[in-house]
């Protein structure tokens, strides 16, 4: 489609002309910018789905939404999301306003949905079966569909026909489908989006009552909880929830009807993590689906294995809650290491795990340098690997010892460095972040370093570290960027 900030055509078509009384025009709002973090869950994965307890943190990789609002004369609404090579646009006045906007049916901002209702899907079906007409394989498909569904099924339930003409853009850092969140991150970002541009938000400004941030961010998760509904089918909430609030939390969902228990670990520690792509393609809606069956099959064996990991979730809390003197940090790593090993094997029970995964066990096993679990869904994708504190001599013959991130302890660094190149042979790679930091942030204006962020500058930068370079500006990091913090 040849349209550059302008108008787009409708995939192709011309779109029909307005027949809709023209209203009083105002000024267009600025492009702004939403942002929204990846996560790693440390401890409860599926579980979590069967109404246990996990544990997760937010990564340092994030997701990023430019919405440039069009005259009102455009009517059209436009993603972009090169990342997974998604364009499109729709009409507005074609859009299903009819299903969404029946008195029955009608959605609030202020609703708390926790199951999608059939026949609105049905009735946006046509417009989501539009979508990336070209591409044939039905994977990739998939892909772009869920992220359609996602924006199109919170844009008819936030918006109105009224709803601004605009394009938005989307680039990430958090790379798709590998078990960091991906999907949560984008769908916190489209919740804030179009929250903010509904006007159902207050903020962020940094003076904000704590009580008021709060009833913000919670407002965000739950539509990008339904946004999730719709990229996974059944999930937890895990996901959205810490890329709302960034941080670590401690998430249980014991009933879906009702809004989940969720502790924000402030002080969660910043564990010296590895994190390690196995590269290997996995879908978390499958993986979900399996563990559903075999709980449906076997629902003893599998209550038992849920609660075993809920022990595991409970120990790691406690651990990383301890404020006993006597203990030492290397013996705080030694047990939240065991709890992840035996917190994989159990995963791997549930049928997740994956040969490559299997392999970089055994890999950071013989180096002997940590203990590792698969993060996220499974059935590829990443693992996390806590890296052991090295002996006092290893410290001192290392005094500039490779230190992994935070904890302060550094693991033997010649060891690291025969397993990191031993990884790369085996085309694993390798992703540096660091854990906690904070959930969605606004940067309204799109403005960096006194320069106005476009479309064009935004879609151009390459690849994750582009995005990030291009995020974090050349002056003071994060300036101008503002976060609810409660
Ligand atoms: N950068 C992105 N741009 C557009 N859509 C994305 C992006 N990242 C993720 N998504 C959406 O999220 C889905 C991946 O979700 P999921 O399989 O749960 O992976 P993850 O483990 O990363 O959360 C993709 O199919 C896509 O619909
Ligand atoms: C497997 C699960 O516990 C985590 C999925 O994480 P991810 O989408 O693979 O990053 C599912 C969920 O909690 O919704």
């Amino acid at each position: 489609m040849a349209h550059q900030n302008g108008a787009p055509t409708t995939n192709g078509h011309t779109p029909p002309k307005s027949t809709r009384p023209r209203r009083e025009s105002h000024p267009l709002a600025p492009p702004f910018i939403v942002s929204a973090p990846g996560k790693t869950i440390v401890y409860g994965e599926h579980a979590v789905v069967h109404g246990k307890a996990a544990i997760a943190a937010a990564i340092s990789l994030r997701s990023y939404l430019l919405c440039t609002t069009l005259s009102k004369s455009k009517r059209t609404v436009t993603l972009r999301f090169p990342d997974i090579g998604l364009d499109h646009t729709w009409h507005i006045d074609e859009l299903p306003w009819g299903a969404f906007q029946h008195p029955e049916r009608r959605m609030k901002y202020y609703d708390v949905v926790t199951t999608l209702d059939e026949k609105l899907v049905e009735a946006m079906g046509p417009c989501i079966v539009s979508v990336s007409p070209g591409v044939k394989a039905p994977e990739r498909r998939k892909i772009h569909q869920a992220a359609a569904s996602a924006f199109l099924y919170l844009f008819l339930s936030l918006g109105s026909q009224n709803s601004p003409p605009c394009v938005y853009a989307l680039r990430s850092a958090v790379p798709v489908g590998v078990g960091l969140g991906s999907s949560a991150s984008v769908s916190v970002c489209i919740s804030t989006a179009l929250l903010l541009q509904c006007r159902a938000l207050s903020g962020p400004h940094p003076d904000q009552m704590s009580r008021e941030a709060e009833e913000q961010l919670e407002r965000i998760n739950r539509w990008a909880f339904v946004g999730e509904l719709l990229i996974h089918g059944n999930p937890s909430g895990v996901d959205n929830t810490v890329s709302t609030n960034g941080h670590a939390v401690l998430f249980q969902r014991k009933d879906y009807s009702k809004p989940p228990s969720v502790s924000i670990l402030r002080d969660f520690p910043e564990l010296p993590l590895l994190l390690i792509d196995t590269n290997q393609a996995k879908s978390t809606a499958a993986e979900v689906a399996k563990v559903g069956a075999l709980h449906k099959a076997h629902p003893g064996v599998t209550g038992h294995i849920f609660a075993a990991m809920d022990a595991i979730t409970m120990s790691a809390h406690e651990e990383s809650e301890s404020e006993s003197e006597s203990e030492s940090e290397e013996s705080m790593i030694a047990h939240l290491g065991e709890l992840m090993t035996v917190n994989h094997a159990l995963l791997s029970s549930l049928g997740v795990s994956h040969p490559r995964l299997e392999r970089l066990r055994y890999l950071v096993e013989e180096a002997g340098v940590g203990w590792t679990k698969l993060t996220g869904a499974g059935g590829g994708g990443c693992a996390i690997t806590l890296l052991k504190p090295s002996s006092p001599s290893e410290r001192s013959s290392h005094s500039n010892g490779d230190v992994a991130h935070g904890a302060g302890t550094s693991t033997n660094s010649d060891a690291l460095e025969k397993l990191e190149r031993r990884l790369e042979e085996e085309d694993f790679a390798k992703y540096e972040t660091t854990l906690g930091g904070d959930g969605v942030g606004v940067l309204y204006p799109a403005v960096i370093d006194g320069e106005d962020i476009d479309q064009d500058l935004f879609l151009a930068v390459e690849g994750r570290e582009g995005v990030e370079a291009l995020m974090a500006g050349k002056g003071k990091e994060g300036e101008g960027w503002k976060y609810w913090r409660p």
